[in-house]
C-alpha cells in the first residue's frame, strides 16, 4: 500500500485551487490562524513531512530542513524570488524546490510601471491635497512630476520582469531604454533595449528601475555612490527585493534631495515599521509587496505550486523546478 504524502501549508488564506489539487493526493496540514505563522511553530509543525508549501516570508534554512528531518522531498515556494530558501543546503540534502516563474511577470510589470507613475506624477501626494483642501485652484507649476516621453529608463536586471517592464513603458514614447545585466540578452534588440554599465546606467537615467533577483551580486547594489551618481532629477523604482537597496543611503538621499523620489515595493524590513522615515518622505511610495497581486496570477501562482510538490513527490519532473 502506498502512503499518503504529507505536505505542510505556511498559511490559512493561500488561494483554494492549490489547496485542493493538493488535498486529492495528500495528507494536507496548514497553519490554521490568520497571523503569519511563527518561526517555533513552523519549526514544529513540518517534523516528518515530505513537503513544504511557503511563501517568500518563510525562511527555509538549515534549521528548519534539520526540523523537517529525512522524510522532506520537496519545498515549493508561491514565489518567483527564491532569497529566502537555502539552496545548497536543499541540494546536498536532495530537497527539490519550485517556484513560480513567468506565471507572475505580467502582474508585477504592471505594477512596477503603476508604482513608477505613482512616485514620479505624485499620485498619493495629489489625492491628498484634493481629500484635505490643498486643491485650491488649477495651477500651473503645482504637483508636477517628470514625464515618461522622451526620457532615458534604465533597468537593472534584464531577466522575464525587466523585459516585460521596458516593452510597456516602451510604449510612453521613452527615448532610451538602457539595461545592466550579467549577461547580454539576445530580447534587447527587437525590446529597443541597450547594455551599458551600472555607472553608465545610472548617470544617463532619468528613472532607473530594479527588477534584480537578490543574489550576493546585487547585495545593496544601490548604495550611497549609486544615489550619488543617479541625476538630482531621478525617479528611483524597487520591486525586486529590499535588500538590493542599503535603505539608510535612499532614505538620507530622499532627505537631501540627492535624487527627487523614489517608489518602493519592497523594503527591509517586511512589513517596514510605521515609523520608519520613509513613511515620513512626501517625495517617496511605498507599497506593501504588491507586486504579483492580481487575481489572476495569485491563482496560477498557487496552482503552479502544488503541481510543482505533487510532480516531486511522485518522483516526476516538476513544472518550474529551481536547479
Ligand atoms: O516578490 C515576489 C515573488 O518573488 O514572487
Amino acid at each position: 500500500m502506498s502512503t499518503v504524502h504529507k505536505v505542510f501549508i505556511t498559511r490559512n488564506d493561500m488561494p483554494d485551487v492549490g489547496v485542493e489539487l493538493l488535498k486529492k493526493q495528500c495528507d494536507v496540514r496548514k497553519w490554521e490562524k490568520a497571523s503569519p505563522i511563527p518561526r517555533d511553530e513552523f519549526l514544529k509543525s513540518v517534523a516528518g513531512v515530505n513537503g513544504i508549501y511557503c511563501t517568500l516570508n518563510d525562511k527555509i534554512d538549515k534549521e528548519l530542513l534539520d526540523a523537517a528531518g529525512p522524510n522532506l522531498k520537496v519545498v515549493g515556494t508561491i514565489s518567483v524570488g527564491y532569497d529566502h530558501i537555502d539552496t545548497a543546503e536543499c541540494r546536498t540534502r536532495g530537497v527539490r524546490i519550485g517556484y513560480t516563474p513567468n506565471v507572475l511577470t505580467d502582474a508585477t510589470a504592471e505594477l512596477t510601471l503603476a508604482l513608477l507613475l505613482t512616485t514620479s506624477r505624485r499620485l498619493p501626494e495629489a489625492q491628498n491635497e484634493a481629500k484635505t483642501g490643498g486643491w485650491v485652484s488649477w495651477a500651473p507649476t503645482w504637483m508636477t512630476g517628470p514625464g515618461l516621453a522622451g526620457s532615458t529608463v534604465g533597468i537593472v536586471g534584464f531577466g522575464r520582469i525587466g523585459q516585460a517592464v521596458a516593452r510597456r513603458v516602451r510604449a510612453f514614447n521613452t527615448a532610451k531604454i538602457l539595461y545592466y545585466n550579467r549577461s547580454e540578452k539576445p530580447e534587447a534588440k527587437e525590446i529597443g533595449a541597450c547594455k551599458v554599465g551600472f555607472e553608465e546606467l545610472l548617470t544617463q537615467s532619468d528613472f532607473v528601475i530594479c527588477c534584480a533577483a537578490l543574489v550576493p551580486e546585487t547585495k545593496e547594489i544601490f548604495n550611497k555612490s549609486a544615489f550619488e551618481k543617479m541625476k538630482p532629477t531621478a525617479v528611483f523604482v524597487n520591486t525586486s527585493r529590499g535588500g538590493t537597496v542599503d535603505q539608510g543611503a535612499l532614505i538620507e538621499a530622499l532627505q537631501n534631495n540627492t535624487i527627487r523620489a523614489a517608489g518602493l515595493d519592497v523594503t527591509t524590513p517586511e512589513p517596514l515599521p510605521l515609523d520608519n522615515p520613509l513613511f515620513k518622505l512626501k517625495n517617496c511610495v511605498v507599497l506593501p509587496h504588491i507586486g504579483s497581486a492580481t487575481i489572476e496570477a495569485r491563482n496560477v501562482m498557487s496552482e503552479l505550486t502544488a503541481k510543482n510538490i505533487l510532480c516531486a513527490l511522485n518522483g516526476s519532473d516538476m513544472p518550474a523546478e529551481l536547479k
